[in-house]
């Protein structure tokens, strides 16, 4: 191992998680995976089995005893655990489940104090850098709309809530209009683009987020709009589902190896 090297490890291995391993595995310029935490031990000594180098199955809290960067990729009901132990040591934390860093932005304040540094990677969304540029000087507005085949929004609490049975939905239908704060609660696998928008941008109160289900598209889309001093700007994505997790856009552990290689590379582009 270079000197240089920065030891990684991931927190659940499922739609993000195992990918980001595999590519990790098969070898990345300055870093190394040494551990990885799942819910099912026994399922991730076998998803590891032909690894060339296989990296410890830990307990998720040990992650951060083990590696200077820890990716978390696990559902938000383990995000605190994760997150709490990777910026009690100073580590290189690395969220997806970013909706769950909302409530807990005295997480921010921690890492301020320990040294830790929090990197939320763009994920599934696109154009954080031109957002977070313009942020820099006055926006008027910031809002996302997230449109996702019915299966892709299915479980979501605020759904439960509200009554709506979205395999029922036979035509395009807004489920929540509201801001990126609520709809990370009430969406807590599904938005977490919104999240990582708010952040980039002013803030998760101003955010605002429409989520439809629809059953007329086949990919999880995304589409951005700002309103600045500086710039006007409409970006849209097209996430192919996973195969692992409809919810999960294919796009997001590359994104997340991209932001990882960003810790190290000598080029590096984008702000
Ligand atoms: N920021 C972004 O743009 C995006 C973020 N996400 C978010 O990323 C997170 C991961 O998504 P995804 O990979 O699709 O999820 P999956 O459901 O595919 O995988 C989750 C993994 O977490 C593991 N896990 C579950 N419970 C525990 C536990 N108690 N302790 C340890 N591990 C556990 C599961 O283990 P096992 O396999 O053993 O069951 C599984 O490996 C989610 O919160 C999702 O909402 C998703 C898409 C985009
Ligand atoms: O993959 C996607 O399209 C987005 C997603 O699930 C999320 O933001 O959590």
């Amino acid at each position: 191992m270079a000197e240089r090297d920065l030891t990684v490890g991931i927190a659940g291995l499922g739609a993000i998680g195992l990918h980001l391993a595999r590519a990790l595995d098969a070898g990345v310029e300055g870093l190394r995976l040494v551990a990885v935490a799942a819910r099912d031990r026994a399922k991730a000594e076998r998803s590891l089995a032909g690894f060339r180098q296989p990296p410890a199955v830990v307990g998720l809290g040990e992650l951060a005893e083990r590696a200077d960067v820890v990716v978390e990729a696990a559902p938000a009901a383990v995000f605190e655990e994760v997150a709490r132990a990777a910026i009690a040591r100073g580590r290189i934390f690395m969220p997806a489940s970013v909706g769950a860093l909302l409530p807990r932005m005295r997480l921010v304040e921690e890492a301020r104090r320990t040294g830790a540094r929090i990197i939320v990677p763009t994920g599934a969304l696109l154009g954080l850098d031109a957002v977070r540029a313009a942020a820099e000087g006055p926006v008027e507005s910031v809002t996302i709309e997230t449109r996702k085949p019915p299966r892709g929004l299915a479980g979501a609490p605020y759904l439960e809530r509200h009554g709506i049975d979205v395999a029922a939905i036979t035509a395009p239908t807004r489920v929540f209009q509201g801001n990126a704060f609520d709809a990370a609660q009430g969406f807590p696998a599904n938005v977490n683009v919104a999240a990582a928008l708010a952040l980039a941008g002013i803030g998760p109160e101003r955010t605002r987020v429409e989520i439809w289900a629809d059953p007329g598209v086949t990919r999880n889309m995304h589409t951005i709009r700002v309103e600045a001093e500086a710039a006007r700007l409409t970006m849209t994505i097209e996430n192919v589902p996973s195969e692992e997790n409809p919810r999960t856009g294919r796009i997001t552990p590359l994104s997340i190896l991209a932001c990882l290689r960003g810790l190290t590379s000598t080029l590096r582009v984008g702000s």
